[in-house]
């Protein structure tokens, strides 16, 4: 693959969180128009790797490259800037805030709902329902499921290169994966690229076009989401379970 089609790639990264060296020189490439999966145990460095892609923690060291150019030392709202979307872990809703609130506060000069692009929030309501049936409700009275569609809505309401979600798939009923799955499948086929943590090796299967798995700060298998989810030898030997 050239690296004109790389959206992103990080070369020997690595991360210290105050004295302790959490990421050992990490790999990753995210190739342009693609889901990329990054999977690992409990530990293993995802989250950690995610907030040092978005500059909320420091690389100390190697290369982390978006289009091209190193974005290693610029400030966590520049990257956003350039058209990276995160969503983290804990999704970062304001309960006391509506829906509609919480998504205005990502619209860029947008300071009502009528000033939102119109035909995108349309596609954001059909991508999820949710997000429109409860647009005047406080987002803190919704469920898990909800919060992370408003999340990944809030996340999208501006035009976005690449989307990056920190376990999208926790502790949502099985039914809501399924509308998740559809939506970010949805996103992809209108040109986002994204990178997802996950543990869910059935979410990441549907999902996946190429995969990373990390352990111990490290990449330490690189390849197509086809290709673990046919193996189960190497599922177990990566990950310690399987498919
Ligand atoms: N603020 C912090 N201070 C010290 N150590 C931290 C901090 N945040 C994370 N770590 C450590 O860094 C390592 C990697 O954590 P990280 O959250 O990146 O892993 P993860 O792969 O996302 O795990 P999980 O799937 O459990 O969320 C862990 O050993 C964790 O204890």
């Amino acid at each position: 693959m050239s690296a004109a089609d790389l959206l992103l790639e990080l070369r020997g990264v690595h991360t210290h969180i105050g004295a302790y060296h959490i990421l050992h020189g990490v790999d990753l490439a995210v190739p342009r128009g693609q889901v990329t999966l990054l999977l690992g145990r409990n530990g293993a460095g995802k989250t950690t790797l995610l907030r040092t892609i978005m500059g909320l923690w420091r690389a100390s060291q190697g290369s982390v490259q978006w289009q091209g150019r190193d974005i290693a030392r610029l400030a966590t709202p520049q990257i956003a800037q350039l058209g990276i979307a995160y969503v983290p872990e804990n999704m970062g809703v304001f309960a006391d805030l509506t829906v509609q609130e919480n998504l205005l506060l990502a619209a860029r000069g947008a300071r009502n709902a009528q000033q939102i692009d119109g035909a995108r929030l349309a596609w954001i309501f059909q991508l999820f329902p949710a997000v429109e049936k409860f647009w005047h409700h406080p987002a803190g009275k919704l469920s898990g499921g909800q919060k992370q569609m408003v999340a990944v809505a809030r996340a999208i309401v501006e035009p976005r290169d690449l989307l990056i979600v920190d376990e999208p798939s926790k502790g949502l009923a099985p039914s809501i994966i399924n509308n998740m799955i559809d939506a970010f499948a949805q996103l992809k086929a209108g040109g986002v690229t994204i990178l997802l943590v996950e543990q869910n090796l059935n979410f990441a299967q549907r999902l996946g076009d190429g995969v990373a798995v990390m352990d111990n700060g490290r990449t330490v298998h690189t390849g197509s989401m086809a290709e673990l989810a046919g193996d189960a030898a190497l599922q177990r030997s990566l990950l310690g379970l399987t498919l």
